[in-house]
Parts: structure tokens; C-alpha cells; sequence
């Protein structure tokens, strides 16, 4: 990426290969980047085919945004794209600002897509980006999975969020800025050393002279995330043959899981805690180290609302009753997002957590081969304070349970991050 000057618009133009949507969607804040691609995109797209749409968040946290917000509404209008200003009406709660503006832009672009029927939304990432997130993520000795950095695309509510710039340098956007005698603003913020990306942009300007360009920075991030792929296939391949799904839980044959190399045994566990949990985000490294151990070990451990429990040949991974013990709904309705309970005469009854409590008046729950830690945590139907069924414990009086999650939809989910 240095020397020689590279046709960045077919660079951005083979991001999208041949699968054009026909709606696509650019997030652009009015900075460098965004405005370089909304014109890239132009570029690429204007004669045709695909129709362009461009948004701007106004987070409304510094008085100037409104202002910029418009200005990248006027120099989408000059393309003759259609842009709408987002504001974040809802505003900041006590905690990390930077996150929750973070996440609230991007609810409020991806429902802005959602809402005109576009399924691809661009975002001006750059080559430094992925450079400064790698540099960050190598401080905190991360694994594979986070040196692989940004990903070029990713599903957000519904929508593909797409990063057609990854591989180019902000110094390029700049070059090509100028030469087309397009106007930016400079974020403030970007000149903060408060925010460790501003410090580590700098650590970055150090390490240039040793070889560690941005270039090669996001050289990495790619080799890791052929790496990460190679490792999500195998984690499917191993709980293809050791794991199935029981009573709502994930269920790994020990012996087995004990042979896996440590990487993947571990990957393969992180997933069976995130799909039990439905997080977005895999549980907390130490914690989560522990719990692999304790797999191994046949011990037990709590953590991100789930319970792992080891039997004498078995490892189950399930949801947690503390958890639980809240969750309250009508019978026939969703019970904690996956279970659905139904059956006989629903008068006065609402579906909760067994607990240790109702297992005690399951006098048949031990020939279900289910653990009584995850009996604890499945649906019951409740009259009052009174059990009426508890269909996973083996008390069914008519009733059955139900869990949404197929154990086809665990092994789908080890190939989707
Ligand atoms: N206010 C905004 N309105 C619309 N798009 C934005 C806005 N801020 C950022 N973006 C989009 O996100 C891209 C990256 O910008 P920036 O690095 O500031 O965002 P970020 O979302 O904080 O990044 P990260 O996802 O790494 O936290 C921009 O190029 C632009 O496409």
C-alpha cells in the first residue's frame, strides 16, 4: 500500500464482488472516511443498478453535529442520493458514553434500513482502523478470534453491515479526497489522548519505521480471520460428533470433549454458553477459562446466566435458575425466548421456573437422565403455588415442553460468527 497509487475505486467495487443488493445503504458522519466512500460509492454505482441511500447520526452531543449532519446531507444531494439526519432522541444514560453511542448508531442506522428496504449498509472503516483495533486487542493478549479484528461484513437487526474500505489507508481517502476537492469535517475527538484509540493511532506512527504499517497490521487481521474460519469449522465438526442438545441444554459426551485440543474444546464450549445465553458476545475470558476447566475436570460453574454441570460421562451446559427464576408467561406463549409450554386446561396458570423446589414434587425426574440443576432452570406450569406439570422433569399430566432451539440450529450456529 505505499509507493505506487492504487486505483481505490476498483478496489471498493470488487468488495461487492458480483452479488449487488439493490438498495445500499452509506453511514456517513460528515469525517474523511464516510465522505470519501459516499463518493467512491457514487462512483462505482451512479450508472446504475444499484439505488443509494445515505444517513447521518446526530448524536447531539456536541453543539457543531447538527451542522455537520447537514453538511453531509448537502453533499449527498450534490450526488443526487437521498440522506436523512438520525437523531439519538433517547440520549445517554450513567455509563460508557462512547459505547452507548456506539450501539444506539447503530440501532438507529439499521432500523433506518429495515425501514426503506435496504439490505446492505456501507460503513467507512478504514485499513487504520483495523490496524488501531488490532494494536488494541494484541494489549489485552488476545486469541485469534479478536486479533482477526473488524470483519469485513456482519449482520446487525436484520441488516449486512459491509466495510468496503478496510483495506484502504486514511492517507489514500485523504489523496483522493483532495484530488476531488471534497470537503470534510475533522472530529475533535480524533486529537484526544483521553480515548486509547487516539493513543494508540500515535503508537502506530512509531511503530511505521519497524514495518508495522497499517497495511500490514490489517495483512494480519486477515490471516487471523482464515485462521478463525479454519477453527469455527472444526469446533462444528467436534460438536457434530460429541454434542447434542437435551431438555434445552447442550449436552458433550466428556470423553470426548477431553481429547480436543485445548482451542477448540474451549471455542466449542464459549458457543454452548452463547447460544444457551443468547448473547451477542462470548462470556468473560477468566470466568470462562475456569468453566473449561471444571468440563475437564467433571467440576461445575455459574457464569453469563448459565450453568455448566458434569455427570459421570456427561458435560450440560444450560440456563442458569437464577436466572430464570423471573421469567413468568401464559401457557402457550414464549418462556425465557425458547421454550414453549402447552396442553390441557390453562385456567389460572402461568408457566415459571421448576426450581428446586417443584423438582421435589417430581417423584419421576431422575429416569429423564436429566441433571436436576437443569430440570431446575426448564418451564413447569404453576396453578398458584401449586405445580401442575412439569413435562422435562416427567411430570406431564397432559403437558408438553417444547424448546424452540433445534439442536440442527446449535451446529448452524458454530459456522455463523
Ligand atoms: N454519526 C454518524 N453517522 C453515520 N455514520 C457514522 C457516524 N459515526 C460513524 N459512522 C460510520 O461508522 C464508520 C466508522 O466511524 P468511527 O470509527 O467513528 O465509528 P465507530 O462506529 O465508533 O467504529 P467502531 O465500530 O470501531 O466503534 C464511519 O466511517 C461511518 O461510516
Amino acid at each position: 500500500m505505499t509507493g505506487v497509487r492504487r486505483d481505490i475505486r476498483s478496489l471498493v467495487r470488487s468488495q461487492f464482488r458480483s452479488a449487488l443488493p439493490d438498495r445500499l445503504g452509506i453511514a456517513v458522519s460528515g469525517g474523511g472516511d464516510s465522505m470519501a466512500l459516499l463518493h467512491l460509492l457514487h462512483d462505482c454505482f451512479a450508472s446504475g443498478g444499484v439505488e443509494l441511500f445515505a444517513a447521518t447520526v446526530d448524536h447531539g452531543l456536541r453543539p457543531e453535529a447538527a451542522a455537520e449532519a447537514e453538511a453531509a446531507g448537502a453533499a449527498a444531494a450534490r450526488l443526487c442520493i437521498s440522506h436523512e439526519v438520525l437523531r439519538w432522541e433517547d440520549g445517554p444514560q450513567e455509563g460508557n458514553l462512547q459505547n452507548q453511542a456506539r450501539q444506539a448508531r447503530y440501532d438507529l442506522l439499521t432500523g433506518w434500513a429495515r425501514r426503506h428496504g435496504i439490505p446492505v449498509l456501507a460503513l467507512g472503516h478504514t485499513a487504520d482502523d483495523q490496524a488501531e483495533t488490532v494494536l488494541m486487542r494484541m494489549a489485552r493478549a488476545s486469541g485469534v478470534t479478536g486479533l482477526s479484528g473488524m470483519a469485513e461484513r456482519r449482520t446487525h437487526n436484520g441488516v449486512t453491515l459491509l466495510r468496503p474500505l478496510l483495506d484502504v489507508t486514511r492517507r489514500e481517502l485523504r489523496e483522493y479526497l483532495e484530488s476531488h476537492g471534497i470537503a470534510w469535517f475533522e472530529d475533535p475527538s480524533n486529537e484526544d489522548s483521553r480515548f486509547e484509540r487516539v493513543r494508540v493511532r500515535r503508537a502506530l506512527e512509531e511503530l511505521a519505521p519497524l514495518g508495522l504499517t497499517p497495511a500490514v497490521f490489517a495483512r494480519i487481521a486477515r490471516n487471523m480471520a482464515k485462521a478463525r474460519e479454519a477453527l469455527d469449522w472444526y469446533v462444528f465438526l467436534a460438536a457434530r460428533d460429541l454434542a447434542h442438545v437435551q431438555a434445552g441444554a447442550v449436552v458433550l459426551c466428556q470423553r470426548k470433549f477431553r481429547t480436543l485440543p485445548s482451542e477448540i474444546s474451549h471455542r466449542l464450549l464459549v458457543r454452548a454458553f452463547q447460544w444457551i445465553s443468547g448473547a451477542a458476545y462470548p462470556p468473560r475470558r477468566v470466568p470462562m477459562e475456569k468453566a473449561v476447566l471444571a468440563a475437564r475436570n467433571g467440576g461445575s460453574a455459574t457464569l453469563a446466566g448459565c450453568r455448566l454441570v458434569t455427570t459421570s460421562k456427561q458435560i450440560w451446559i444450560c440456563r442458569e435458575f437464577n436466572s430464570v427464576r423471573g421469567e413468568v408467561s401464559l401457557p402457550g406463549q414464549a418462556w425465557d425466548g425458547k421454550w414453549k409450554i402447552y396442553g390441557g386446561d390453562v385456567k389460572g396458570c402461568e408457566v415459571r421456573a421448576l426450581g428446586q423446589n417443584g423438582l421435589q414434587l417430581c417423584p419421576d425426574w431422575r429416569a429423564a437422565g436429566v441433571p436436576g440443576a437443569v430440570l431446575q432452570a426448564t418451564p413447569a406450569l404453576w396453578r398458584g403455588g401449586e405445580l401442575a406439570a412439569a413435562p422435562a422433569a416427567g411430570l406431564a399430566n397432559g403437558w408438553s415442553a417444547e424448546t424452540a432451539g433445534s439442536e440442527e440450529e446449535f451446529f448452524a450456529s458454530l459456522l455463523s460468527h
